[in-house]
C-alpha cells in the first residue's frame, strides 16, 4: 500500500494572466480549479501510472468537499478527516511572465483531529510506502512530522519526506527511505548556495550520514541527482523543453520515482522515471499525464524498463 499525507491539503486557483500587474486589478486570460497540496500531488500522478494510493489528511467546508469530489472524480481514494470548523484554503497561483503563489493558512486542526490521523497510520503494514509532504499547518503542534514519522517507523513502514529546513533534519532521525530537497533548500540546510552537481552530491551525502537512506536533489532543468543507500551517485539530465508551469514539479518527480522503484526495484529506473515526471509536469499547464512522460521517456531512450507498467 501507498499512502500520502497531506496536513494542509488545498483547491489550487490556477490563473492564467499577461504582463505584469502590481498595485492594480489583474485580469486573468484563464482559470482553472485543482486539488492541491503535496501528498494529493503524489497521489495524483500516481494514478496515472496506476499505481493505487490512500491519500489522507484533513479538509474543512464548502472548499474541502470539493477537494474530496475532484478527488473522487480523478479517481483518487481519499481517507480525509473532516474538520468541524473552517475551510480548506485555496491556494492562488498565477501564472504569467513570472509565477507567483499565494498560498492560505488553512483551518485549525485540533489535537482529536490529529489523534484521528495517527490512528489511521495503525493500518500501515512493513513494506508499505508513506509519502509526507508539505508544510505543517501553525495549530498543530511542532513535532507532528516526528509523531507520525515514529508511528510509520513502529509499523515498519518505508518513508518519503519531501519537506524542507529543521523539518527535514528532524525527520533525518527517523531514516526515512527517501528525501528530495531541492538544491536551493539542500544548500540552505548548510548556509550554502549549491550550484553544481558535484557540490549536490556533497551536501546529499550529509544527509545520509545524518540518517536518510537515499537523497534525491531536484536542481530544475539542470536535472537530479542521486545518492542511493548502496553506495552509488547517480545524475540524471532534465529533458529539455519549453517550462509551462513548475508548480508540482517536485510532487511528480517524487510519484515518478517511487513509480520507477516499485515497477523495477531498480534505482537508475526511478530515478529515469522521476526526472521524466517532473520535467512532464514542468513542461504541462498543470500535473503531467502518463503519455507525456512515455513521450519524454522515449526521447531519453531509457525505454528498456517501459514494458514494465
Ligand atoms: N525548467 C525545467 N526544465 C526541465 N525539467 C524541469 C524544469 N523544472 C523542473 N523540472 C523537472 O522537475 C524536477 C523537479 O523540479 P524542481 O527541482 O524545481 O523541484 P521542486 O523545487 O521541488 O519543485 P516545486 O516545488 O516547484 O514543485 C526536476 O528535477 C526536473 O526533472
Ligand atoms: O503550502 P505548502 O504545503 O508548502 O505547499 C502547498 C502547494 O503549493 O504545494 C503544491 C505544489 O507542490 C500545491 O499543489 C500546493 O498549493
Amino acid at each position: 500500500m501507498v499512502m500520502t499525507i497531506t496536513l494542509n491539503p488545498s483547491l489550487d486557483y490556477v490563473a492564467e494572466t499577461v504582463g505584469k500587474a502590481t498595485g492594480s486589478v489583474i485580469r486573468t486570460q484563464h482559470e482553472t480549479i485543482y486539488p492541491g497540496g503535496k501528498g494529493i500531488n503524489v497521489s495524483l500522478v500516481l494514478k496515472q501510472f496506476g499505481i493505487p494510493s490512500k491519500a489522507l489528511g484533513f479538509c474543512a467546508g464548502f472548499t474541502g468537499k470539493e477537494l474530496c469530489r475532484l478527488l473522487s472524480e480523478a479517481g483518487c481514494d481519499e481517507d480525509m478527516i473532516e474538520l468541524a470548523d473552517g475551510f480548506t484554503r485555496i491556494n492562488v497561483k498565477v501564472s504569467g511572465a513570472r509565477e507567483t503563489e499565494l498560498n492560505g493558512s488553512g483551518p485549525h486542526i485540533s489535537q482529536e483531529a490529529f489523534s484521528a490521523l495517527i490512528q489511521k497510520l495503525s493500518a500501515l503494514q512493513a513494506g508499505d510506502f508513506v509519502v509526507l509532504a508539505g508544510s505543517v499547518p501553525a495549530s498543530l503542534p511542532s513535532d507532528a512530522y516526528e509523531q507520525l514519522l515514529s508511528v510509520a517507523a513502529s509499523r515498519k513502514a518505508e518513508v518519503i519526506v519531501d519537506v524542507s529546513g529543521a523539518l527535514l533534519m528532524r525527520a533525518l532521525t527517523f531514516s526515512p527511505w527517501l528525501v528530495k530537497p531541492n538544491h536551493h533548500e539542500l544548500g540552505e540546510l548548510f548556509g550554502v548556495t549549491i550550484q553544481t552537481r558535484e557540490e549536490a552530491a556533497h551536501y546529499a551525502k550529509k544527509l545520509q550520514e545524518n540518517g536518510a537512506r537515499n537523497v534525491l536533489v531536484s536542481m530544475a532543468e539542470q536535472g537530479a541527482v542521486l545518492l542511493t543507500e548502496n553506495g552509488e551517485t547517480c545524475f540524471a539530465d532534465a529533458p529539455q523543453g519549453t517550462l509551462v508551469n513548475s508548480v508540482g514539479a517536485g510532487d511528480s518527480m517524487v510519484a515518478g520515482f517511487l513509480a520507477g522503484w516499485l515497477f523495477t526495484k531498480s534505482f537508475a529506473d526511478a530515478l529515469q522515471l522521476g526526472i521524466c515526471t517532473g520535467s512532464a509536469t514542468a513542461f504541462s499547464p498543470w500535473l503531467a499525464k502518463k503519455e507525456s512522460v512515455l513521450s519524454l521517456l522515449c526521447e531519453s531512450g531509457k525505454t528498456d524498463f517501459m514494458n514494465k507498467f
